[in-house]
């Protein structure tokens, strides 16, 4: 469980996350929505150590975890994924999984001189956790493939192969939809939910498809200026006025806006 604490983060005079205090459960599939410029990836970072937080506290199972570094975060099971992937483009898409990692003998120049049988061991154990990974995923076909050549849908399965490479525990995904086309948007929901229920994975998603976040998530958070609007089940969101007023404006949605057509609104309205 990730809890934040009145969190602020502020760049020069500009309050990019303004109070914000909020629980991620654990073994959850948790939506973090909200209009652009809300503050969502910021607290991304704040909470996965790359943004160090202007106030406020963030603690993982009751630790402190406040402004721990990404590395440190990524040890404790803790990983975050950017809105744009971020594969080794010349690399093919197995090595891109088994060099996730890290700290393997054969990045000692002395290991591979006198302990060669402990790095091949290595690498046979780490080509058969890709292989069963790009299995999971539906990737195997493109195993070969250098990464750079994959589509952004594949390229952001990829992103989820590398969580899994670690065994991570809680993983945040930035807009894993942005750019995937709907056929593997759904491949990408499927691998999440059954990761979360198959390995006990922990979600936070920031996504604007609300189709998305509604098949997914078990509650959603809504963010808007900085701070947390609302938080509930996915049906009860997309009807709040609240939310509607926050991605609509309130002229806005005055005009257009009849009962029950939140849903459709929310969706649309953002990009
Ligand atoms: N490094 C930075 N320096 C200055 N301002 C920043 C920085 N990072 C974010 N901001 C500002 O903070 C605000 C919140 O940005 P953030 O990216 O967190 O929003 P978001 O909710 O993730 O939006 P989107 O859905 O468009 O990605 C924006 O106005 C943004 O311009």
């Amino acid at each position: 469980m990730i809890v934040c604490h009145d969190i602020h983060k502020h760049f020069g005079g500009f309050h990019a996350v303004d109070g914000v205090s909020l629980t991620i459960p654990a073994g959850a599939i948790t939506g973090l929505i909200g209009p652009n410029g809300a503050g969502k990836s910021t607290l991304f970072n704040v909470i996965a150590g790359v943004h160090r937080p202007t106030s406020g506290t963030v603690t993982m199972a009751g630790e402190d975890i406040t402004g721990l570094p990404p590395h440190q975060l990524f040890a404790r099971g803790l990983l975050r994924t950017f809105q744009i992937a971020h594969e080794f483009s010349s690399m093919s898409v197995l090595e891109n999984l088994m060099m996730v990692p890290g700290g393997q003998s054969g990045e000692t120049l002395w290991n591979t001189w006198v302990h060669r049988r402990r790095i091949e061991r290595e690498e046979e154990g780490l080509r058969a956790k890709a292989q069963d990974v790009l299995e999971f995923l539906g990737l195997a076909h493109v195993r070969e493939e250098r990464a750079g050549n994959l589509s952004g849908g594949q390229k952001k399965l990829l992103e989820l192969g590398r969580t899994m490479m670690v065994d991570a525990r809680i993983v945040f995904l930035d807009e894993v939809g942005a750019g995937v086309n709907r056929t593997l948007l759904r491949t990408i929901g499927d691998a999440i939910v059954r990761l979360n229920k198959e390995r006990g994975y922990t979600f936070c998603v920031i996504e604007h498809d609300m189709d998305f976040i509604a098949r997914l998530c078990d509650s959603v958070i809504v963010m808007a200026q900085g701070k947390v609007l609302a938080q509930g089940a996915p049906a009860d969101i997309v009807r709040d006025e609240r939310v509607i007023e926050a991605y609509l404006g309130t002229g806005l949605k005055n005009k257009v806006l009849g009962k029950g057509a939140g849903e459709a609104m929310i969706g649309v309205a953002a990009p």
